[in-house]
């Protein structure tokens, strides 16, 4: 049996980062950047006129000019165009270039026009008012979207105005979610007195949906060459198999076997932990990983958030921030495991994160899930975790 962080250390080291794909910026939205995004021109990249008027020198406006002759129109898209001598100005749309030699933008609103005569009739004219200046958000060059950020609507925005018409994405593996064993039977079953209702299954996809990837689900049943046959084809067709179930020692527990006949090596089965001692780990010849959850619920849906979703974010380029919180109360476990305490978090006035221990009835009781947010990491060596200590703690909500 291996500690915690030696199983971590070889999910994560059997973990290749995804592959990089060049897709149309049009079918990007919710991967992951797999390039670091940088300013080809300025943000904006002219002084950008904000208001439909005119432009002048404000240096006229300071002499106590209050009328103009209009010389000319700037319109977004036209090149720029020039003031020339004192007294005059040009009308300046919207998203046009500021006109050379001005620097002071008044809205019509605050104009009285005559023929191509216009008179200021604001009582408040201030220098560079109206004007989006060159550079002013970013500066060309700026590295303006990290490889790894999540593309969402603001992200396609900026990708298009830097001209990322093909973007490099991490693409996403095809994950199988596949749970095992005769009692299971469909949510829209009514359960025989010895059955009860699949569960692991929905609670891992909740734990994924994150990651936005292709997800499909399977069921197998306590029959080693249903098994075998089943996890063969899937093999061939997905990326990632997450199982859930028949790992421990049990007489009908038939995944270690039936995975060692399809040549899925083993990189470690049980682990010093509680729940989720079963966990079997490995990777097949094709390179496939396979993450064999224990199948009490509590069990599978802390190895889920421990390891699969540290294997997803390595996998697509992501960070994820370590959080810690401070127990609010003792914790006694005395067996020699790191113990993953549920544990419910509130934040105190001095910006602490508490976490209040939410004991439930062991890796069985799904239902103390719901009453928790996270599991908080108890390392193996103590027996008392005493209130104010703080510890690292795995947010599942
Ligand atoms: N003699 C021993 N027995 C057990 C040990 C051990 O070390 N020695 N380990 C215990 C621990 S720890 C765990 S965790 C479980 C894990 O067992 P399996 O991975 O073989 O899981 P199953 O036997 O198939 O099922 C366990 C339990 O979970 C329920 N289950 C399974 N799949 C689902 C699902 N998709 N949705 C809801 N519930 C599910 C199943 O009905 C069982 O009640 O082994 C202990 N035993
Ligand atoms: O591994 Mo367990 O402790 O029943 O979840
Ligand atoms: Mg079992």
């Amino acid at each position: 049996m291996i500690t915690v962080e030696e199983a971590h250390r070889i999910v994560l080291s059997n973990c290749s980062v995804a592959s990089i794909v060049l897709e149309n910026i049009n079918d990007v939205q919710g991967y992951n950047l797999a390039e670091d995004i940088y300013a080809d021109r300025n943000f904006p990249p002219f002084d950008r006129v904000t208001m439909d008027g005119i432009a002048i020198r404000f240096e006229d406006y300071s002499k106590g000019i209050r009328t103009f002759k209009i010389n000319g129109i700037a319109a977004a898209g036209s090149e720029q165009i020039s003031i020339h001598k004192s007294g005059e100005c040009v009308e300046a749309m919207t998203g046009a270039m500021l006109p050379e030699n001005s620097d002071t933008v008044i809205r019509y609103e605050d104009l009285e026009i005559e023929g191509n005569k216009v008179t200021i009739i604001a009582e408040r004219v201030t220098h560079g008012q109206n004007i989006h200046r060159e550079g002013e958000d970013r500066k060309k060059g700026d590295l303006i979207l990290r490889k790894g950020k999540r593309i969402e609507a603001p992200e396609l925005g900026v990708l298009a105005t830097v001209g990322k018409n093909m973007v490099k994405i991490y693409q996403r593996p095809k994950i199988a979610i596949i749970s095992s064993g005769d009692e299971l039977v469909n949510v829209d079953t009514k359960p025989e007195p010895h059955q009860i209702r699949k569960s692991n299954n929905y609670s891992i996809q909740g734990a994924l949906t994150q990651f936005n990837c292709e997800i499909d689900q399977f069921h197998l049943l306590d029959d080693p060459d249903e098994i075998t046959n089943k996890i063969r084809g899937i093999l061939n067709e997905y990326d990632v198999l997450i199982l859930s179930g028949g790992v421990s020692k049990g007489k009908f527990d038939y995944i270690p076997e039936a995975l060692m006949q399809l040549d899925v090596k083993k990189l470690f089965h049980r682990v010093k932990q509680r729940p989720g001692k079963p966990f079997w780990f490995g990777k097949s010849k094709e390179g496939k990983t396979v993450f064999a959850l224990p199948g009490n619920p509590v069990s599978s849906f802390m190895c889920t958030h421990k390891y699969v979703l540290s294997w997803m974010r390595w996998h697509l380029g992501l960070t994820e921030p370590t959080i810690y919180a401070e127990l609010a109360s003792d914790i006694n476990f005395k067996p020699n495991l790191t113990y993953y305490a549920q544990v419910k978090l509130t934040y105190s006035k001095t910006s602490k994160i508490l976490a209040h221990p939410i004991e439930g009835n062991g890796s069985g009781d799904l239902a103390n899930l719901t009453d928790a947010d996270a599991f908080m990491e108890l390392p193996m060596g103590k027996e008392i975790y005493k209130a104010g200590e703080v510890y690292e703690v795995i947010r599942f909500r």
